[in-house]
């Protein structure tokens, strides 16, 4: 069979049997578990006297509810506390690796799996958690999995699910100034609607996306799930080789990187592949794109108009009119200029290396305006010390910033990072719904982690395009 895709090459090759619910029992590569969803599932399988079955195929990580200032512990918050310790006695007893925050190498799990080469080409991996398609940047078949299908993972190190369909996405041209891969994924959320993928896996392909480097990739496959698809992945090239080998799966391990490339090689999908769907994007035709409404799909160009709700499709209509009135703009109105209180750049679309060396370039040597209250939450421990050794932390608080510890911070208001009364915010996350960031009279405005820095230097919604780069000091 010559004409598959790399979806069904990873799906065939971790299929156990066919289940008579007409479902397929998948075998389980990586299951990366983190606070909020796994204590549950590790208390359905006490009351089964049930033991991991893989705990070498198990990671954990914290993440959502972890203090990003003061992280002395018992934590301030005794629930964040309760979760904290409950997963400190679940990866105890089953003798799971565990990045918590004395290694250094704990971060969001969605930074902290591939970053440590956890993740890799052709693996099934999956997270009690919406954004795990991350890691199909990496060619690996990646979900988020519910509480009784983490139970399942748990306890058999599989899992039940049903074949998807595969859209190829295609983002064809060169991405303009300014642009950058959450561009493209909003762009395409815009037109296929958040809903649109629903019973679909996504295909990234095209030259735009075979240009990205690794961080790009990540941040286009986290919101697979924003655009309904639970899962999305792009086949692995060079540019994937490369990082897996620096990473610590590999690095030492020549060998085993050189035994396990070939299969990695053949993952990918035949140039013949059928597809069920297949969209195609011109990626030089986008610009830097943010959100006017309270779903990732309201998303507009930076010198779009706003639209009328009425010119929306009918069932787009009432949400895109609460919207308005929630964010309090108007038709016709531009997103430019629209007034910011806080700037985020963080969680785990936006708050890797490459997005805090980027948006650095704009903020160098500027100062954030003085009604603004900017954050850079690095993504993991290793990003935030890479980061401080580069001397970006200095950048950053030189403007103004506030520099804080990794985690998921004001992505969701599930620690003390929240805003306040109905403040906007630009914000490098992937979810602006309302009441995400702890508020809910709150505002947020998705954009790329630039239009982030931009929007903090000039207290409101910017085209980062009219500010210049600079290099950034070594330190
Ligand atoms: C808390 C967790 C289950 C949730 C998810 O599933 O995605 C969170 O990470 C989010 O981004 O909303
Ligand atoms: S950073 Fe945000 S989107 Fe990512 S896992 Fe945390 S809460 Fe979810």
């Amino acid at each position: 069979m010559s004409d598959r895709t790399l979806y069904d090459k990873v799906w065939d090759r971790h299929a156990v049997t066919e289940l008579p619910t007409g479902q397929t029992q998948l075998f389980v590569g990586l299951h990366l578990i983190h606070e909020v969803t796994s204590p549950q599932a590790f208390g359905m399988l006490r009351e089964r006297d049930l033991e991991v079955a893989y705990p070498e195929h198990t990671h954990a990580t914290v993440d959502h509810i972890v203090p990003t200032a003061d992280q002395s512990r018992p934590y301030g918050d005794d629930a964040a506390e309760e979760m904290m310790s409950e997963l400190e006695e679940n990866v105890r007893e089953a003798g799971i690796d565990f990045s918590d925050p004395t290694t250094g190498d704990q971060g969001i799990v969605h930074v902290v799996g591939p970053e440590q080469g956890l993740t890799q080409p052709g693996m099934t991996v999956v997270c009690g958690d919406s954004h795990t398609a991350t890691h199909g940047a990496f060619g690996a078949l990646a979900f988020g999995i519910g509480t009784s299908q983490i139970r399942d993972v748990l306890a058999t190190g599989s899992i039940a699910m049903e074949k998807q369909q595969v859209r190829k996405i295609e983002i064809t041209g060169e991405l303009g100034a300014g642009v950058e891969a959450k561009d493209v994924i909003l762009a395409i959320i815009r037109k296929l609607g958040t809903d649109g993928g629903v019973g679909y896996v996504y295909e990234y392909a095209g030259d735009a996306i075979e240009s990205l480097g690794m961080e790009g990739r990540m941040s286009i496959c986290n919101m697979s799930i924003e655009g309904g698809a639970r899962a999305g992945y792009v086949n692995p090239d060079a540019t994937t080789y490369d990082w897996l080998s620096e990473t610590d799966a590999f690095a030492d391990d020549p060998e085993k990187f050189e035994r396990l490339k070939p299969y990695w090689e053949s993952i990918r999908s035949e140039s013949d592949a059928e597809y069920d769907d297949v969209v195609t994007i011109d990626g030089g035709a986008l610009e830097p794109m943010v959100t006017w409404g309270t779903t990732p799909g309201q998303g507009i160009g930076i010198s779009e108009p706003i639209p009328a709700p009425e010119d929306l499709p009918e069932s787009e209509r009432d949400t895109a009119r609460r919207a308005q009135e929630h964010m309090r703009v108007e038709p016709g109105d531009r997103m430019d200029g629209y007034e910011v209180d806080v700037a985020f750049l963080g969680s785990c679309t936006n708050a890797r290396l490459t997005d805090l060396r980027r948006a650095a370039r704009i903020v160098t040597g500027r100062e954030v305006h003085p009604d603004v209250r900017a954050m850079v939450v690095p993504g993991s421990q290793r990003v935030q010390a890479t980061a401080e050794e580069e001397g970006l932390q200095d950048v950053f608080t030189e403007a103004g910033f506030e520099w804080r510890n990794a985690g998921c911070s004001m992505c969701l208001g599930m620690n003390e990072d929240q805003l306040e009364g109905d403040e906007a915010c630009a914000s490098s996350s992937n979810r602006n719904f309302v009441g995400r960031q702890g508020s809910k009279d709150g505002r947020t405005v998705l954009m790329n982690p630039r239009m982030v820095a931009a929007a903090a230097l000039k207290g409101t919604v910017t085209d980062v395009c009219e500010i210049e780069e600079r290099e950034v000091p070594t330190a």
